[in-house]
C-alpha cells in the first residue's frame, strides 16, 4: 500500500521534501529568468534616461498579483510583500546600470 497512513513518517517526510526541493529549484530558475528580463529593462531605461522605478506599473502589478493570490488561496499580503521585496532589488540593479555598471551585478 502507498497510502500515506501506512508509510513510516520519516519516509513520508522525505517524499514530501522531494517535492518541496523541486518547487524551490523551479522558483530559483524562474527568479533567475525574471532577473534576466529586468536586466534588459534596466539597460533600456539607462540608455533612454527613463526612471528606474515606475510606481504606476507597480500598483497595477500589486493589484493583479493580490487577486491571483486570493484565487489560489495564497495570502495576498504575502504576495504583495514578495513582489515589493523583488522589485526593491530590481530597482537597485536598475540604478547601478544607470550609474554605469555593465551588468547589474558589477561594482558600479
Ligand atoms: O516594468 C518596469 O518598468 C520595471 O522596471 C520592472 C519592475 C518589476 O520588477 O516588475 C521593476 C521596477 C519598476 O518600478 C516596475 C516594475
Amino acid at each position: 500500500m502507498t497510502d500515506a497512513a501506512h508509510l513510516d513518517p520519516l519516509d513520508e517526510l522525505a517524499g514530501i521534501r522531494q517535492s518541496i526541493d523541486n518547487i524551490d529549484a523551479a522558483l530559483i530558475h524562474l527568479l533567475a529568468e525574471r532577473f534576466k528580463f529586468t536586466q534588459q529593462v534596466g539597460r533600456l531605461k539607462a540608455s533612454s534616461g527613463l526612471p528606474a522605478s515606475d510606481p504606476d506599473r507597480e500598483r497595477v502589478q500589486v493589484a493583479r498579483l493580490r487577486a491571483l493570490a486570493s484565487e489560489s488561496h495564497l495570502d495576498p499580503e504575502f504576495a504583495e510583500k514578495w513582489f515589493t521585496f523583488v522589485v526593491a532589488e530590481v530597482i537597485h540593479h536598475h540604478e547601478r546600470l544607470a550609474n554605469g555598471a555593465k551588468s547589474a551585478g558589477d561594482p558600479a
